[in-house]
């Protein structure tokens, strides 16, 4: 409510204004000495953006993955049913993705194949190694895991006859923390482990960005006898990952994301090869598992028997179905590219562009900061009512932070994501929340793609292939303007949406929501 006092009161002073020049400087200077920087030719922006910050979620088109799919369609094209048996020679097209899927997890050759999405492999997987007895049946997974996981866990417990409810462990992270201590994972496998079949984690977790101590977490849980498998969508191809020796009996991923091989992309898997070496394979020890023809020994594939079901060694044994040879040449194409990057020259790039998004991040919350305090002391000198300014000053300085980043501040604990949540959320009964339409002013007003997650969290993604340090500071010089615009945006949406929406004037920013909805 604006008070006749504070109609006639000057107006409230400016925030602080950064020396960009200063940043953009640095940014430069190390673009300029960067040896991944010739990596961008192989990517275009697409139209309108000039940021693109969402290859956490779908990685751009590398040219040598089209160039690769439009290869096979013209093989198709010329050759039909032949190109099976000659010239690509589809019937073994997946051989060529599996050294540089193997160096990118940290695994032999044997332990990984592309293959089906990643929730089917999850599934599959889950059949083989989620053993439940009446004495141990309970999977854990992370707290607030992707919804897919949540289901895919639940169901099953439930095919196992086991009921949620007492069958799946959210592990939390403490009161006021936005993400796990491996201490505590550690002490609860200690208390616990022992009624625990199967431990599914995310390497990376999808909305905080941090990166799981995956070695450490697997030895303690498989020594508990649990078996331990990781969901690596938002790992593979971010993080550094070694997955055959830290014993990780199997993992899952897809490869929309870092891996840039294309929306639904081929997913891949993990079998450690304790489980599937050729002499387990061939034995009484294989894990039982939903088996279909590509599993199959080749030798015995073409005789069209059922009775011949003999696993094929490795991870190759968990195949179901004959691959498709289109996305197996984007992810071909789009492997190119990381064995020209390697893996540790990413990971290090990752954590120089995060490290100055976080500076940037916390130099912009001081200005808010700041902002927000000269207005709660503007409010209380000029407010009018005296009572309800210093309310004002009061709720101003116990408001959550106007920006704060969940990610792990330790660069060895995330990969290229940042995860910012923003002040205030939205209000539940609005069709947009605040930090969705600050993510359509930075797409729309600055060309910045970022993505959302409900309720008040932008991801950023500096995936270091296509993204330079000069990016970094425009997003976030971005980000302050859009700050700026966000709530009369947001009140104008929602107004063009039929709501009765009214402005606080004389509100704090950051603080409160903006509006009422009536
Ligand atoms: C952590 C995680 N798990 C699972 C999925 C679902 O994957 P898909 O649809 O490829 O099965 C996603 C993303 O969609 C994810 O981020
Ligand atoms: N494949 C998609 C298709 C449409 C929309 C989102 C996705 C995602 O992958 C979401 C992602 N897993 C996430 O981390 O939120």
């Amino acid at each position: 409510a604006t008070t006749e006092a504070a109609a006639s009161a000057p107006p409230p002073p400016s925030p602080p204004t950064s020396p960009p020049s200063v940043e953009l400087a640095e940014a430069l200077a190390l673009d300029a000495s960067d040896e991944l920087a010739t990596l961008r030719r192989h990517f275009e922006m697409p139209a309108g953006v000039n940021v693109y910050l969402c290859g956490h979620s779908l990685g751009l088109m590398p040219a040598p993955a089209a160039a690769l799919v439009r290869e096979e369609l013209d093989l198709w094209l010329r050759l039909g049913e032949r190109g099976h048996f000659t010239g690509p020679n589809w019937l073994s097209y997946h051989e060529r993705v599996r050294a540089p899927l193997a160096r990118l997890v940290g695994a032999s050759s044997l332990e990984v194949v592309a293959m089906n999405s990643l929730t089917v492999n999850l599934h599959l997987l889950m059949a083989s190694f989620y053993n439940p007895s009446n004495s141990r049946f309970k999977i854990v997974i992370e707290a607030g895991a992707f919804p897919s996981d949540r289901i895919a866990v639940r169901s099953h417990a439930a095919l196992r006859g086991y009921d949620a409810a007492s069958a799946i462990v959210e592990l939390r992270p403490r009161d006021g923390r936005d993400t796990l201590e491996t201490a505590d994972v550690l002490a609860y496998i200690a208390e616990r482990g022992h009624e625990v079949a199967l431990f599914l984690l995310a390497g990376v977790q999808y909305y905080s960005g941090q990166l799981f101590e995956i070695g450490p977490i697997t030895a303690a849980a498989r020594a508990q006898g649990c078996a331990v498998g990781w969901d690596l969508a938002h790992a593979v191809g971010n993080v550094p990952l070694r997955l055959h020796e830290w014993g990780v009996d199997f993992a899952a991923w897809c490869s929309y994301k870092y891996l840039n091989a294309g929306p639904g992309a081929i997913g891949g898997a993990f079998v450690h090869s304790r489980h599937c070496a050729p002499d387990v394979a061939s034995s009484a020890r294989a894990p039982r598992r939903l088996a279909g023809w590509w599993g199959n020994d080749p030798a015995v594939r073409f005789q069209m028997r059922a009775d011949a079901f003999v696993p094929q060694p490795g991870a190759d044994g968990w195949q179901l179905s004959n691959p498709p040879i289109l996305q197996l040449a984007a992810l071909r194409g789009a492997l190119a590219v990381f064995d020209e990057a390697r893996i540790e020259r990413l990971v290090a790039k990752a954590a120089s562009l995060t490290t100055l998004a976080l500076a940037l991040l916390d130099r912009l919350a001081e200005r808010l900061r700041a902002t927000r305090a000269a207005d709660a002391a503007w409010a209380a000198r000029h407010g009018g009512d005296g009572a309800r300014a210093e309310a004002a000053d009061a709720a101003a300085e116990r408001a959550p932070p106007p920006l704060q980043v969940l990610t792990p501040r330790d660069p060895t604990h995330r990969g290229a994501q940042l995860s910012v949540r923003f002040a205030p959320a939205g209000s539940p009964a609005a069709p947009l929340d605040r930090a969705e339409a600050l993510q359509r002013v930075l797409a729309g007003a600055h060309g910045v793609e970022v993505d959302y997650r409900r309720p008040d969290v932008l991801r950023f993604g500096f995936v270091p292939l296509y993204t330079r340090h000069e990016d970094v500071v425009a997003t976030v010089a971005a980000l302050e303007a859009a700050l700026g615009g966000v709530d009369e945006f947001l009140m104008r949406t929602l107004r063009e949406s039929g709501l009765r929406v009214s402005e606080h004037s004389a509100r704090i920013p950051h603080t409160e929501a903006p509006y009422e909805i009536h």
